[in-house]
């Protein structure tokens, strides 16, 4: 695998595979890389013909400054991860590379999804998403971009921004990879201590609890009931657990096609999770 730090080195080097006729996937992630991560490696490996997979901590995209202090960063594990997977490109850039100018403008807006959810409780964050996206789509030139469904709303703003933008990049939605147990693997897991790690076994139990009941009961009922899994334990705060249209993220009225979705504090660490419904 090759590891490269900077901008240009990277798309230089790619530009010469595309002058070959090679497509290229990209898999950006924050890296302390599991198996959800791998699974979008693999799908690139699948799909693509020269995978990058990117490590980049963006300052950008964090709200709570405690948050991106404590952000995990196992980077010789996850190059020998990324080796074992078959991954080919290795893009792990310093901050000042990717922002070399200090409060850098940028100007794109989302528009109402970032005003929900997780716009809602992390206020700039998908402005942060969208600029760092939008710097690494410029410098992977990929033909099609790998996503993971566990940052559904993620999924739908970049989406919105490659239509906006006109971006010629295809985009893909992969699966969400749980724990044998539920839990949705995620890289904060790591901070969650043993009674921590049971009380958040709650987000999935209740995400599957409205999808067995979706329809049985009405979407209040859902609601009210999927609540009490959090009620029972002071290790757990909730956010939000919303049923929602999946193509807007606006709480569902009436059954149909429908996502839900939540946020939830265990102790310090906030989980989100979801599931789609019907
Ligand atoms: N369990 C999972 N299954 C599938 N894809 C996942 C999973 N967890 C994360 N991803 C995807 O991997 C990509 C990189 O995500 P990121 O590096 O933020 O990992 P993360 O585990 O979600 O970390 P965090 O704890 O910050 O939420 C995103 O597209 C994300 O949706
Ligand atoms: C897409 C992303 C790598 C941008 O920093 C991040 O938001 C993530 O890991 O989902
Ligand atoms: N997986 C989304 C990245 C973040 O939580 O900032």
């Amino acid at each position: 695998m090759k590891r490269i730090t900077r901008k240009e080195d990277l798309t230089s080097l790619l530009l010469q595979y595309k002058q070959e006729g090679k497509r290229i996937g990209l898999v950006p992630t924050m890296g302390a890389l599991h198996q959800g991560h791998l699974s979008l490696v693999q799908q690139s490996l699948k799909y693509t013909d020269v995978t990058v997979a990117s490590i980049f901590v963006n300052p950008t995209q964090f709200n709570n400054k405690t948050d991106l202090l404590k952000y995990p960063k196992p980077i010789a594990e996850d190059i020998a991860k990324l080796e074992q997977a078959g991954c080919h490109i290795l893009f792990h850039p310093e901050v000042d590379e990717m922002y070399p100018e200090v409060d850098e403008p940028w100007e794109y807006e989302v528009g109402e999804l970032d005003l929900l959810l997780e716009g809602e409780f992390r206020p700039g964050h998908y402005k942060g998403v969208t600029q760092i996206v939008y710097k690494l789509f410029k410098t992977a030139i990929p033909d099609v971009a790998f996503f993971g469904q566990k940052d559904y709303q993620q999924f739908l703003v970049i989406k919105k921004m490659v239509n906006d933008l006109h971006l010629p990049i295809q985009l893909k939605s992969c699966d969400i990879i749980r724990e044998a147990d539920g839990l949705a693997m995620s890289s904060r897991n790591i901070h969650l201590n043993p009674e921590e790690r049971l009380a958040a076994l709650s987000l999935s139990k209740a995400l599957l609890f409205i999808k067995d009941n979706y329809n049985l009961l009405s979407i209040d009922e859902l609601k009210q009931q999927a609540n009490k899994f959090f009620t029972g334990s002071n290790l757990l705060n909730l956010e939000y657990l919303r049923i929602c249209n999946p193509d807007n993220l606006y709480d569902l009225q009436e059954k149909g096609p429908a996502i839900a979705l939540i946020a939830c504090f265990v102790g310090t660490t906030r989980l989100i999770d979801n599931m789609m419904l019907a």
